[in-house]
């Protein structure tokens, strides 16, 4: 089958886990992010995600961008973007980059409101 079209289950190194179910023609897709660590330290939860990705040729690796809205338990949204690599053994890895922006209580802490960082999801 076609690798690195995204649909399916993929985990991240904090263990969280990402559905991604409706692939459309043109790329766009939606699915379930299901986080194990939350800025609060509360518990686990499921959250919306949706995005798009290039539709490439046979052989191509796409790009793609994703985000996900963390609306059950905090006001924060977090944005992904990264590429699909397929190793010589045929495994597929998503390396990403994301920016978390969470909400706070006034314009003199807008500084201090999103984080950055780096992210690998793999087949779960
Ligand atoms: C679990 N995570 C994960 O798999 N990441 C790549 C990072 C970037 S999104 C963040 C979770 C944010 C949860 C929302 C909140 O706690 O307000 C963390």
């Amino acid at each position: 089958e076609r690798k690195c079209q995204l649909n399916g289950l993929w985990r991240n190194d904090q263990g969280s886990l990402m559905e991604i179910s409706a692939l459309r023609d043109n790329g766009d897709f939606e699915g379930q992010y299901l986080t194990r660590v939350t800025l609060s330290g509360g518990c686990a939860q499921i959250s919306p995600l949706k995005g798009a990705q290039q539709q490439l040729g046979e052989e191509g690796w796409s790009t793609f961008a994703f985000t996900v809205r963390w609306d059950k338990f905090s006001n924060a949204t977090t944005a992904f973007v990264g590429q699909c690599f397929v190793d010589a053994g045929g495994k597929e890895t998503l390396t990403t980059m994301w920016l978390l922006r969470e909400a706070v209580g006034s314009l003199e802490e807008d500084w201090k409101a999103t984080r950055v960082g780096r992210n690998v999801f793999t087949r779960k």
